[in-house]
């Protein structure tokens, strides 16, 4: 998965830095974003600089033995049942300042959480070429205990260096990613007949747009038939009128493991580790059936291509394999089972959100529309291209913002590979540091009135780079960025063209469970765009 999830109670131990690794470049990965230079004026002149405070100066939440903060956060978020942590670090943010010390539940060392742009600049500045985070430590012990390598999400140090060099130039830079554009237009037009016949089947009154329609299956139908459709090159048939029951079965396993993640852990480690709990046993349950599906399916890929190779050309696959022999076909099967994994939910559950928020601000989809029509064309026919993409501007400015709202990895972190100065304080090397990146997003210092809801905030040149970081950043910034945001694009362009999404409420209540997701099915209301498409219902 490509999120870090922050477990309430501690679930792993730490992992010392390799300091050798941060000395050795990456000469793709550390290319992907650059960080404004640091202000070395104050440097000139050392007398200049305040020193840094020491650490312990840093303010510290209240902590019991064993229990850690866990009292504090349950004042602050009653209801914090290890799926609210969003909103307990907006409260700590609140009530303790940008920095603050935050001794997790059963961990031995504290662990700094920011809520500061300029304090995540700091601290992305010291993280080296070979970033490091806590891994989600479930996913990480199944590998251990199966033999499997850690593949692209829970490697670190070489390892990880030279997965992601492979993995990055066939899917990173925006012209390789939207190249995979016209391979999902299929997809992406079957997923909207596939709406029709929802809306259809559901009765007139929600073909009138009036009664809410659950959309998140056929989301996630769509996003695993596009992500395959990328990865291996295969359609799996996840939007037939008679799904592949494989797809099926991924889909609800990535739904299972998602949803179970928070109450997994907030137990402790040996209670998860023994699976003494249902939801713990259901947790593995599900990481093993994703992790036997997609190897099923990438080993078919496989065999089905060394008959022809030429089925491999164009694929995300055919790239690997092509450049890089130095990687295994285990390794390569931990890092599709990533990548499938890491790649469904976060863009279902990002375009969940986006179509709720333009169903509640009609304006500005009609705004949206309009860029939509006057670029592709009226004709829901017509399939987006690579050209396309490039001259959206709104969609590009509705998609980032909605991202700022929901932000659907709300909280990221690192390990410092040495010392740091953040926030004025001198954090050793070693310090587990919190981005409390959704928090940093709703601070209105950032963003004027920051829970409204407007796309035009992105023509400013004046936004924060660090205040809105949805994809993370730096050499460990989601590999999977701009193929999310290409695909996002195309349904929203297939979609818009054909529907309109009509207000319904806001979602009661955000959960973050390894991802941020609404409580309940995300309240969606479609109406056909035009009488004839009505009429061909
Ligand atoms: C809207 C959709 C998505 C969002 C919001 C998202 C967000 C993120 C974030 C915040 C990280 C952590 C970055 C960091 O630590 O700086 C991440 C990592 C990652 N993402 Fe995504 N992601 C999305 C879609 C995807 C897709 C479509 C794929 C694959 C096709 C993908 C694959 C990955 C992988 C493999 C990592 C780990 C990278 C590494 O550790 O080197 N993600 N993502």
């Amino acid at each position: 998965i490509c999120t870090v999830r922050v477990p309430v109670v501690a679930t792993s131990t730490n992992i010392g830095i390799r300091t050798k690794a941060t000395a050795v470049g990456t000469a793709n990965a550390s290319t992907c974003s650059k960080l404004p230079p640091p202000d070395l004026s104050a440097r000139a002149d050392p007398a200049a600089a305040p020193a840094p405070k020491p650490f312990e100066a840093i303010p510290r939440v209240p902590t019991l033995p064993v229990l850690g903060a866990a009292l504090e956060f349950a004042r602050l978020e009653p209801k914090n049942t290890g799926q609210k942590f969003h909103e307990v670090v907006k409260k700590l943010s609140a009530k303790y300042g940008p920095i603050v010390r935050v001794r997790m539940p059963g961990e031995a060392r504290d662990t700094v959480l920011i809520t500061d742009a300029d304090m995540v600049a700091e601290v992305l500045r010291a993280e080296g070429p070979i970033p490091r985070r806590r891994h989600v430590p479930t996913w990480e012990y199944y590998r251990k205990q199966n033999g499997l390598p850690m593949g692209l999400v829970l490697d670190d140090g070489e390892d990880w260096k030279r997965l992601r060099s492979a993995v990055q130039t066939p899917i990173f830079p925006p012209k390789n990613a939207h190249n995979y554009c016209s391979a999902i237009n299929p997809a992406t037009a079957q997923a909207m007949e596939v709406i029709k016949e929802g809306l259809r089947r559901a009765g007139p009154r929600t073909l009138a747009g009036e009664d809410l329609f659950a959309m998140e299956e056929i989301t996630m139908r769509w996003s695993l038939e596009a992500v395959t459709t990328i990865i291996l090159g295969q359609r799996l048939g996840a939007l037939d009128a008679e799904p592949n029951p494989l797809a099926l079965e991924m889909i609800r396993a990535n739904n299972t493991a998602v949803n179970t993640t928070g109450p997994v852990f907030i137990m402790p480690e040996f209670v998860w580790r023994n699976q003494l709990t249902p939801a713990a046993r259901e947790h593995f349950e599900a990481i093993k059936t994703i992790t036997d599906l997609a190897t099923r399916i990438m080993n078919t890929t496989l065999t089905e291509c060394a008959k022809d190779p030429a089925k491999l050309h164009g694929t995300f696959l055919g790239h690997v394999l092509q450049r890089d022999a130095t990687i295994t076909r285990d390794e390569m099967l931990a890092t599709a089972v990533d990548l499938l994994f890491a790649g469904i939910d976060t863009t279902a559950r990002s375009l969940l959100n986006i179509m709720n928020l333009l169903g509640r601000h009609p304006d500005m989809q009609a705004k949206l529309r309009d860029e939509i029509n006057a670029v592709v064309g009226t004709d829901p026919a017509v399939a987006v291209n690579a050209t396309h993409l490039a001259q959206f501007k709104y969609l590009k400015n509705v998609i980032k913002e909605a991202m700022r709202l929901y932000m659907i990895v709300p909280v990221n972190a690192r390990i410092l590979p040495r010392d740091a100065v953040v926030g004025g304080h001198l954090l050793p090397q070693g310090s587990e540091v919190l981005l409390g990146s959704q928090a940093i997003a709703h601070k209105a210092k950032y963003f004027a009135d920051p829970l409204t809801f407007n796309p035009d905030r992105w023509e400013s040149k004046d936004i924060h780079p660090f205040a809105s970081l949805q994809f993370g950043f730096g050499p460990r910034m989601c590999v999977g960025r701009r193929i999310a945001e290409m695909e996002m694009s195309v349904f929203l362009a297939h979609l818009l063209r054909r529907f309109e999404i009509m207000p319904a409420h806001a979602p009661k209540e955000m959960l973050y469970n390894v991802l941020l997701s609404s409580a309940g099915p995300m309240p969606l209301k479609f109406r056909p765009l035009s009488a004839m498409m009505a009429s061909t219902l």
